[in-house]
């Protein structure tokens, strides 16, 4: 199969992500700074969204490997958010398949499950938007905070005697 995707430069204007609840920074300037756009959950449960691949990205000559890694965690944690309450990323890895090309424009699946309490299993995948290619795919652990005011404050303390 042809893995290229389309040279499809729509970076202007990104649709805001509405649907789902936005990482804090991102909740600000109302949209996802990574550019996801049109993200909905489907019929079928999943969640699909979009995003084109900013040329800035470009790790060399294709996008960074970290970039993509970002997408993924904004895409599974927007996810997992959906399904309950809040919850942070303990686990994520991205397997790469295919170099993602910068300028184009590519489709973004994801879904999950609770597992116990406060697990939650989430899984995702990138593909181009003209072929279906995959170009990469992701799994990750979300759990839920059992007292988010709590972890924060906990975090942003200025440190002590640390008991790591
Ligand atoms: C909508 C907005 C989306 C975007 C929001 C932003 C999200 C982020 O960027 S998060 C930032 C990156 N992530 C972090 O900073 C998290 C850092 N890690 C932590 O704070 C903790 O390790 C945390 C909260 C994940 C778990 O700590 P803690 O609450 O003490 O967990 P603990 O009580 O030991 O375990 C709770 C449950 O989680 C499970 N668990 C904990 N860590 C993991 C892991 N890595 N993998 C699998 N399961 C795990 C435990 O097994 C336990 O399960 P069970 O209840 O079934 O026994």
């Amino acid at each position: 199969m042809d893995m290229r995707c389309g040279d499809r430069r729509q970076d202007e204007n990104p649709v805001a992500v509405r649907e789902f609840e936005l990482c804090e920074a991102c909740e600000i300037v109302g949209s996802c700074r990574q550019g996801i756009d049109d993200l909905r959950r489907q019929a079928d449960g999943t969640v699909r969204g979009e995003i084109v691949v900013p040329s800035a990205v470009a790790g060399r000559a294709v996008a960074h490997g970290g970039w993509t890694a970002w997408v993924f965690d904004e895409l599974l944690g927007y996810t997992a958010n959906s399904l309950r309450g809040f919850s942070v990323t303990a686990e994520l890895a991205v397997k790469y398949r295919r170099p993602v090309p910068l300028g184009a424009r590519v489709v973004l699946t994801a879904s999950g499950r609770m597992d116990g309490e406060r697990r939650r299993l989430m899984r995702g995948e990138m593909r181009c938007v003209d072929t279906g290619g995959l170009l990469a795919s992701a799994e990750g652990v979300w759990i839920e905070l059992a007292d988010a005011d709590a972890h924060y404050a906990r975090a942003t303390a200025r440190p002590q005697k640390t008991s790591l």
